[in-house]
Parts: structure tokens; sequence; C-alpha cells
């Protein structure tokens, strides 16, 4: 056998052993959770004493509301501080309405209701806030609402509380066994654990992700960042305030300082935490580890150990960041092997398999206009009056030296920056030319952009990450994938499927930035140093791939330091010094404009 056949016998194989071997991880998982979903289920049931169930219908609880938090904690990255608030919602309307005479079914729905409302109009305006100002924002609406809660005595019974009349039945939630509360709290796991499975494993999820990691690429990839996090937090205040209404009928009381509580809201964030943030089944873990240590270490030491389920939280939440930055999933993640490492040589994938046209194919209509931009920052004029066409099937290099305001200009014509003056039309499909503001109604329009500096999303695999822009014309997550596979095989990323983005090198890097845009199937691309700091093979095969990507139909806009691609690669060249165009045309003219050389190397070399 050749070398060549035996690697290309190696490649063939290596994505199906892998698949092969993530298909059984995955069934192993789903075995070990299904076992644990049926101990908490089975155990109390067995043992039948009242604090078991106790404890169970607890962990059950913790975990529901955790793995709601989670939602919007873990997948998008927000962490709230107040999500007692939707949980305290539901429990206050369930036990008003039962008061009223309305079973808590009902209430539940109701609950639910309001807390989307409160959700949505919390949400707007904190999600302009990142970190930390993010979380003191949730807690100072947490303790609105426990202020308001004391201060509407009639509705809230204020300070006082509230008691649920003494009606039994499961019309009512309340039971004199514990054996139905524990079916209910179970019932309410499986369901917060159903739509938190069910959004991870679709579009949202992704989007989710994606924002988290980073924002400006997901909106370029056309995920509405502010829709999709309202989506989740809506979700996730709904599931909470559910669980809240039942929580509020198993208690029999409830009071503000109990269903507002900061502590209570860290609690549930804490589970999250230690189990694994942003993962399905880290809540779950998380609940199950630390209620029954609290639990017990409660019954055992009685009115003594007031406030010792903090400290319980805090040493373990300690020894977690010490040792298991990734809380328990991690550990799990670890010892599957879910997801490997690739070494830097490994990455040397095949490029461009898309056979190239004999002859280029001529450049066809205008798609992009863009006139007069002019932009400001401060006292800089970075573009001044910047123009220029792009048309189907072209190549377009727009280069400058440092600081010529090139990246600017990307982000004026991909919606990221509005321009002082000018405008950017965009031909549509159906040949209306259009005005796009956003980076949303860009990519609606077909345009794709990379980023000076990679952005990919760290926390996913590379098939995940093009996923994100596959998604964009594959709304479903079977299509979005086999989409993102057939790019990925194109870009030379085939055999990288499963490995996290960011074990990839730089080079691999650059790949999967302009894999993502291309999963997009954009019409414009627009490029932005992609062949930066990549080795020379790197930079022939990027070339290779731009050309066979122009091959399609696609129009590209291209800035690049690296003049072998420019010249080898541009139809025609724009060069931008100090935010104006000073030449442009064919690359070889180009580069001989004494304008131009002046621009790069100073007066001296002009006359040289
Ligand atoms: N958000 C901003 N606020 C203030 N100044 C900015 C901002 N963005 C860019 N600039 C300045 O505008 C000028 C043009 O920057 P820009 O990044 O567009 O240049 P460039 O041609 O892409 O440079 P390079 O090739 O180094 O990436 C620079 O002087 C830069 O410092």
């Amino acid at each position: 056998m050749t070398e060549t056949s035996m690697t290309s016998t190696t490649d063939a194989t290596r994505p199906k052993m892998a698949g092969d071997t993530r298909a059984r991880q995955a069934k192993l998982g789903l075995v070990g959770l299904a076992l644990l979903l049926a101990g908490i289920f089975v155990v109390p049931i067995v043992v039948d004493d009242q604090f078991v169930y106790h404890i169970f219908i607890t962990i059950c609880i913790f975990a529901a509301l955790s793995t709601a938090w989670n939602i919007v904690g873990g997948y998008a990255g927000q962490l709230s501080l107040g999500h007692a608030i939707f949980y305290g919602i539901g429990g206050y309307a369930g036990v008003i309405l039962v008061n009223l005479g309305i079973t808590p079914w009902i209430g539940m729905f109701a609950g639910a209701g309001i807390a989307v409302v409160a959700a949505v109009v919390i949400s707007y305006p904190c999600f302009r806030l990142h970190g930390p100002f993010f979380a003191l924002a949730t807690i100072a609406f947490l303790e609105v609402f426990r202020v308001l809660a004391l201060h509407f005595r009639e509705l809230t019974g204020g300070a006082t509380g509230l008691m649920i009349p003494l009606q039994i039945g499961w019309e009512w939630m309340v039971f004199r066994e514990r054996l139905p509360a524990l079916i209910i709290a179970f019932g309410m796991l499986l369901v917060c654990l159903g739509v938190a499975w069910a959004i991870r494993a679709h579009r949202l999820g992704f989007y989710l992700v994606a924002t988290r990691e980073r924002e400006s690429a997901a909106r370029a990839a056309g995920v509405g960042t502010v829709r999709v996090r309202l989506t989740a937090v809506a979700v996730s205040a709904a599931l909470s305030a559910m669980v809240g209404t039942f929580h509020a009928m198993y208690l029999t009381y409830i009071e503000p300082a109990a269903m507002f509580s900061l502590q209570f809201s860290i609690q549930i964030a804490m589970f999250a935490l230690i189990g694994g943030i942003g993962t399905v089944w880290g809540p779950l873990l998380g609940a199950v580890l630390l209620v029954p240590i609290t639990e017990f270490a409660r019954g055992a030491l009685g009115a003594e150990a007031i406030g010792l389920h903090g400290f319980v939280y805090g040493v373990v939440l300690m020894l977690v960041v010490l040792f298991l930055p990734n809380g328990i999933m991690g550990v799990v993640h670890r010892f599957a092997g879910s997801r490997g490492d690739v070494s830097s040589t490994d990455q040397a994938g095949p490029v461009a398999a898309t056979p190239r046209a004999a002859e280029k194919r001529p450049v066809g209509q205008e798609v992009m206009r863009v006139e007069g931009l002019q932009k400001h920052f401060g006292g800089l004029h970075v573009t001044n009056d910047v123009s220029f066409n792009l048309r189907e099937g072209e190549i377009l290099g727009l280069i400058g030296p440092n600081g010529a305001g090139k990246t600017t200009v990307f982000n004026m014509i991909s919606g990221f920056l509005d321009a002082d003056e000018g405008k950017v039309s965009v031909l549509s499909q159906d040949g209306q030319w259009q005005q796009p503001v956003t980076p949303g109604d860009f990519a609606t329009l077909g345009v794709g952009r990379t980023f000076q500096i990679v952005q990919p999303f760290a926390a996913m695999t590379v098939e995940e990450n093009i996923m994100v822009g596959a998604f964009h014309r594959h709304p479903h997550a079977g299509d979005a994938r086999e989409a993102a596979r057939e790019t990925a095989h194109r870009m030379g990323l085939g055999h990288y499927l499963d490995n996290e983005a960011s074990s990839l090198t730089i080079g691999g890097l650059k790949r999967l930035e302009v894999a993502r845009v291309m999963a997009m199937e954009p019409r414009i691309l627009l490029l932005d140093e992609v062949m930066a700091g990549i080795n020379q093979t790197d930079v022939r095969r990027a070339i290779d791939l731009m050309l066979s990507i122009r091959d399609t139909g696609v129009s590209i806009i291209a800035i690049e330091h690296v003049m072998q691609a420019v010249m080898s690669l541009s139809d025609r060249v724009i060069v931008l010094n100090s935010g104006q165009i000073i030449a442009e045309g064919d690359p070889q003219d180009v580069v001989r404009d004494p304008q131009v050389i002046e621009a790069y190397l100073g007066k001296d070399f002009v006359h040289a």
C-alpha cells in the first residue's frame, strides 16, 4: 500500500471511529442519567421514611430550579442572582389564587405568565450590563420585589406572610402522604430537564452559547442576541415560577423574606456552578450532591445548625473552584474523553476540495455599493468619503498601512458601526437594492464577515462552531449539522469536528472563522486579515480556499497585509491611507503607484 493510500484510509476511518465512540459515550451517559433519575424517584419509596422523602422532594425542587436558572446563567452566561423573583412570583400567585378558591394547577400558569412579563421587563435593560454589574442589577430588582411584597399587605399578607387553606387532594397540591408530592416534584424536574435539554440541542441553545462566548461573532452570524437572551430568560422565569407555586403549596406557608431571598437565589446558582454551569445535567448533579449533605446536617444538628448549609456550600464551592473548575460535569467529560485536543501538526487537513473551474468566470453585476462613508472617533477623522463598489464573483483587496481605517470600513459595511455620513447598499437576492443597518440585516442579505482577531466559540466543538453559521440557512439542528460537516470538509477541518475550537492552532482558527461564515452560505464575504500570523503552507491553502469560494460566485472583500496573497488573489485593489482611498485598480498597477509606495514605505522609496 502506498503512503498516500494509507493516509487516506486512516483519514477516512478516523471520523467514523470518533463518531462511534461518541455514540457509545452518549449512550453510557444516558444510561447513567436514567439510573440517577430512577434512584431519585425509587429510593424514598423503598426507604419509606418521611425525612428521606423530604430530602428527595427538596432535591427535585432545587434541581428543577437550578436547571431553569442554568438556561440564563449557564447557557446565556448572564449571572442572575435575582432568580428568586420568579420563584416568589410563582409562589405568591399560586397561594393568592388558592385563597380565592382557584386550584394551584391554574395558579401555576398564571404565575408563569406574570413571571415571564416581569422577566422581560427587568432583563431588557439589564442585558446591557455584563458580569458583576448584571448580577448586582438582578439583586437590586430582587430587593424591590421583596419590598413590594411587604408593602402590598392586602394582597400578600405583608411580613406576616400567607398560609394556604387546609384543602387536601391532588386538586390543591396538598397531601397527607409524601408520595404524591414526590411525584409532582419529580415530574417538574423532568419537565425542567427536558426543556433545558431541548434548548441546548436546538438552534436556541447554540445561539445562546455563541452569544455568551463571543457576542460580535454571534451577531455576525445573524444571531439576534437580545432576542435569544430574552427568550431564554422568559422560559427560565416561567419554569422557576411553576416550581415556586408547587414549593409554596408544599411548604403551606410563604413570606417575603423566604420567597424573595438573595440567599435562596445564590443557592440555586451554586448547584449549577458546582455541578457544571452551562451543561444540561450539571445542576441536577450539584443538587444531588449538596442537598442531602446539608439536609442531613440540619436534621442531625437541629437548631444549632442554622446557617450551616451556607457554610457547607461555601466549602464545597471552594473545593470545586480549586480542583474542578468545570464542576462535576467537567470530571464526567474528562473521563468520557468526549472532546479531544489535537496537535498542531494534525491540523494540516486538505483544503478546497471543491474543484477549481478551468477558467475564471467573468465578474458579474454590482452587488454592493458603498457611497461617501465618513467616520470620526472624537477628533480623529478615521474614514473620509470612502466610496467603492463590489461585483458578483469579484475579489476586491482592501489594503493600506496600519491604522488606515480598513477595519472601520468593514465595521460600517457589516452593520457593526454606524457611519456619520454615507450609505451602504446591498443587492438582495430578488434584485432590490436595500440599505441594511444591523449585523442581522446584513446577514439576512447574505453578507458574512470574519474578524481580525479570531472569535471562536471556545466552549463549542469545531462542528458546533460551524453549526452556528449553518443555522442561518438551516433552522433544524440535523440539517445544520449536515451543512456544517460539509463545510468543514471543504475547509480542511473535517477531521477535527469533535475537537474543542480552543485546541486549534492559529491557522486552524482562521480556517474555522471562514468556515463559520461560509456555512451561512453568504453572497458577499468580508475577510479581515485571515492570513495574518499563519505559516506559508497555510497561506497557500488559504489562497486556494478563497479562489475556490470565489469560483462559486461569492464576492469577496479581503483586508490583507500579506502581499503575496493580495497580488495573486485580487481582481481589483483599493488602497486606503489615513481614511482616504488613494489608489484603486489592477493589483499590478496599484503596487507601482508612487502614492501607494509613499504611504507604505515613505517618500525616499518612491524615488528608489
Ligand atoms: N472604537 C474606536 N475608538 C477610537 N478610535 C478607534 C476606534 N476604532 C479604531 N480607532 C482608530 O481608528 C483608526 C483606524 O483604525 P482601523 O482599525 O480601522 O485601522 P486598520 O486600517 O484596520 O488598521 P490595522 O491594519 O492595524 O488593523 C486607528 O487610529 C484606530 O486607533
